[in-house]
């Protein structure tokens, strides 16, 4: 059978993402500041840090849905917004939108934005697949209006997975859903991770040592390890000088093992 999770040629360029002396704000709110750092293709990178850090706007500024005040971004060799080989799951799906669209909608919406023309019955069966891949295949023509949060995230995530992206970034992308939907994003995502490029926001450092390849902190500056590992200097960035380990590192049955050191 084929499989969206055997797709995904590379281009040209050695690293996914090239980010150089990176500043923004949001008006008087500094939030990022003299960032620089590379992904290389296939990587999986777990960006973690404390809330209202940077990492969302991090994310959209490399997107190109938001303009850096000063530095560079290049994107698979391009600038930001203009390479459609990307995909994105956005954070805290709430709402349906109010659009009368069904789930098989905006999958096959994903898929035409990033490869245009008009839908040919080869797109509604690759659609078919990522929905069934993604165990969404009974909700198909629901509209997203009447769906759970949980399952509105599969949604976006079949979206992000239908344009057979190179790169795909994911805010927060099992916030919404139960542990079993958890597991299963994250085996999806170890799966195309042999061929795409992966950046996952995530306050559950559990992913960690389970998929991540590298990881950023992120914390109005950024931080970034080449090894799945968290190191003092990060825990203290996200959770402050008195941290403990998050409730996450104990509760998932795997208390401390993404810690260098543990004190
Ligand atoms: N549209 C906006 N206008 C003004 N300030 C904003 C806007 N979006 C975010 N901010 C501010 O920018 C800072 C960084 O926010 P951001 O959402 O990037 O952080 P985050 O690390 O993703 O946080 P969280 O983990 O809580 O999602 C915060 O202080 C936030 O209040």
């Amino acid at each position: 059978m084929p499989s969206f999770l055997s797709g995904g040629i590379m281009s040209e360029t050695e690293n996914a993402v090239s980010v150089r002396n990176l500043n923004f704000s949001y008006g008087a709110t500094e939030v990022l500041r003299n960032i620089s750092f590379d992904i290389k293709k296939r990587e999986f990178l777990a960006v973690i840090g404390p809330n209202g850090g940077g990492k969302s706007t991090l994310l959209k500024l490399l997107l190109g849905i938001l303009k850096p005040d000063s530095g560079e971004i290049n994107i698979l060799g391009h600038k930001p917004g203009t390479v459609k080989k990307i995909g994105y799951v956005p954070q805290n799906v709430t709402s349906g939108g109010g659009f009368p669209v069904t789930v098989e909608d905006v999958a096959l919406m994903g898929r035409m934005l990033t490869r245009g023309g008009f839908t040919k019955q080869s797109d509604r069966d690759y659609v078919r697949m990522v929905l069934e891949q993604l165990q969404i295949t009974d909700i198909a023509k629901k509209r997203m209006d009447d769906l759970s949060g949980g399952q509105r995230q599969r949604v976006l995530m079949a979206r992000a997975l239908a344009g057979e992206p190179e790169l795909i970034f994911l805010d927060e992308p099992a916030s919404n859903v139960d542990m079993e939907g958890q597991t299963r994003i994250y085996d999806i995502l170890a799966k195309l991770n042999e061929k795409i490029t992966v950046v996952v926001v995530s306050h559950d450092l559990t992913i960690i040592p389970k998929f991540a390849t590298s990881v950023a902190c992120v914390s109005t500056t950024l931080h970034k390890h080449d090894e799945a590992e968290v190191t003092p200097d990060m825990m203290h960035m996200s959770y402050g000088a008195d941290a403990h380990c998050p409730v996450e590192l104990v509760a998932h049955g795997h208390p401390h093992r993404v810690l260098k050191e543990h004190k």
